[in-house]
């Protein structure tokens, strides 16, 4: 299995293009359920999460083209065309690969009237239950049904009628999947406490574009009133917040300097702020956002919260950048349960961190040390990276698939602005 191997030290400096965002792509890609028209989705990510998508896809009939820019380069355009959908079922062999799966649930009830997705059950960040998106469909007129281990949803009269939901709990998810659900819907569907994630706001742009009614964008009340038909549409997915706030990250706990090209401020500005509060220089340039660490870092108090709060997606990363910050700093976890395991291993390479349930003591430390070290999800393990890049001598980080998830040509990217960084392959 392949690792990344780091030689820490080295002060990061340069420029680093950031890619489409992949919780948005993964939002995006399922919308082409809702027309037998093509959607052509471009500044997609060259992401294992994409292309697993892409076959969940492909299983129920849709047919992928990709075209655009060539290998090597960055962004990448598919289209998804499907004109004849062949199953309704999404399997747990491709469920289980990726939780995002459960986003063919509502579109796929919206225009073909039945849909079967297996449940995608829990995973390292917590037990992440899939009541709500239930729950929401149930309010719009969905009948829902649990056996064997999948969803079964029905509209009875092959429509959904449409109806109002409030979230009890805010959920990206669940809301994604109810205004998918709701956009085909005979009447009119009212989302109260939505989620408003700017993956959210994307979603709702493309679906706005293929000629979905959509009324309160951006804000947590949601009003869609159903159309006869969708047609297709070329959308360009948003820029990864969460890419560019990692390596924002890595500039800061090397000393260094990195312009995030690309970068949309405007839609991570709890993490600009973090970072400013952390004593980091944050300009917004023509190209995106430059971020320069001008002192040592200063200790910060994050609690994590839905948008526009501090990111859950964030916060393994700023926990490491934490670990050489002049103080104490302490980070409140409360979207997920189980969202540390980072922590055990940030410990491993000389880390001064104490957990109690969800909150965590990060005592600044003056240095770290590489180790050999892994982590059991993305961002803890995108948090080890960053771990790494300032650790004195050699760190390798083992399962990098989970990396492969969520940061396009990573080792690539960090080389460019000075990391002493590749990938090695295992037995
Ligand atoms: C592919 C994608 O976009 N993933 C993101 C999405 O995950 P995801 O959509 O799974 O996360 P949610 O926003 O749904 O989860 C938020 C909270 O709601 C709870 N909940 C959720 C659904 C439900 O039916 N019942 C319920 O109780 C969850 O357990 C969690 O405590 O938003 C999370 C929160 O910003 C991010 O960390 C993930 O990166
Ligand atoms: C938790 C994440 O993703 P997913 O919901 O796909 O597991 C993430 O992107 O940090």
């Amino acid at each position: 299995m392949d690792s990344i191997w780091i030689e820490g030290g080295k002060t990061l400096e340069g420029k680093i293009p950031i890619s489409g965002a992949k919780n948005a792509a993964l939002t995006l890609i399922p919308c082409a359920l809702l027309t037998d028209e093509p959607l052509t989705l471009g500044n997609l990510p060259r992401l294992a999460d994409v292309d697993s998508f892409g076959h969940l896809m492909n299983e129920l009939g849709v047919s992928t083209q990709v075209s655009g820019k060539k290998a090597g380069e960055f962004k990448r355009k598919i289209t998804y065309s499907g004109a004849d959908i062949s199953s309704t079922v999404a399997p747990y062999e491709l469920v289980r690969k990726m939780r995002a799966s459960i986003l063919v649930l509502g579109p796929m009830l919206a225009r073909m009237g039945e849909a079967t997705v297996s449940l995608p059950g829990g995973c390292a960040i917590g037990d992440r239950p899939i009541d709500l998106h239930l729950k929401a469909l149930e309010a719009m007129g969905a009948e829902i049904e649990l056996a064997e281990g999948y969803v079964k949803a029905t509209a009875p009269k092959g429509k959904l009628p449409g109806g109002d939901f409030e979230f009890p709990v805010v959920s990206v998810g669940a809301t994604e999947n109810a205004v998918m659900g709701a956009v085909l819907c005979e009447g009119t569907t009212q989302l109260f406490n939505a989620a408003r994630e700017p993956e959210i706001v994307d979603l709702c742009n493309c679906l706005v574009a293929m000629g979905a009614d959509i009324e309160g964008i951006g804000s947590s009340h949601l009003t869609i009133k159903g159309v006869e038909a969708l047609h297709g549409a070329d959308y360009e997915v948003m820029p990864d917040r969460i890419e560019a706030g990692s390596y924002a990250c890595a500039a800061g706990i090397t000393g260094g300097s990195i312009e995030l090209v690309g970068a949309r401020a405007s839609d991570m500005l709890a993490t600009t702020n973090a970072l400013a509060a952390a004593g980091m220089l944050t300009e917004f340039t023509d190209d995106g956002i430059k971020v320069t660490a001008t002192e040592k870092l200063r200790p910060l108090a994050i609690s994590t919260a839905p948008y526009p709060g501090f990111a859950t997606d964030m916060q393994a990363q700023f926990m490491a950048m934490m670990t050489l910050a002049d103080g104490d700093s302490y980070l409140e976890e409360t979207i997920f349960e189980n969202r540390y395991m980072h922590v055990p291993e940030l410990r491993r390479m000389g880390a001064e961190i104490e957990t109690r349930g969800r909150s965590a003591i990060v005592r600044g430390v003056d240095g770290l040390t590489g180790a050999k070290v892994m982590a059991t999800d993305l961002r803890a393990s995108m948090s080890l990276v960053i771990a790494g890049l300032a650790a004195k001598g050699e760190t390798e980080v083992l399962r990098v698939y989970h990396l492969d998830r969520g940061y396009e040509r990573l080792e690539e990217k960090l080389a460019g602005v000075g990391a002493t960084i590749e990938r090695r392959s295992g037995g």
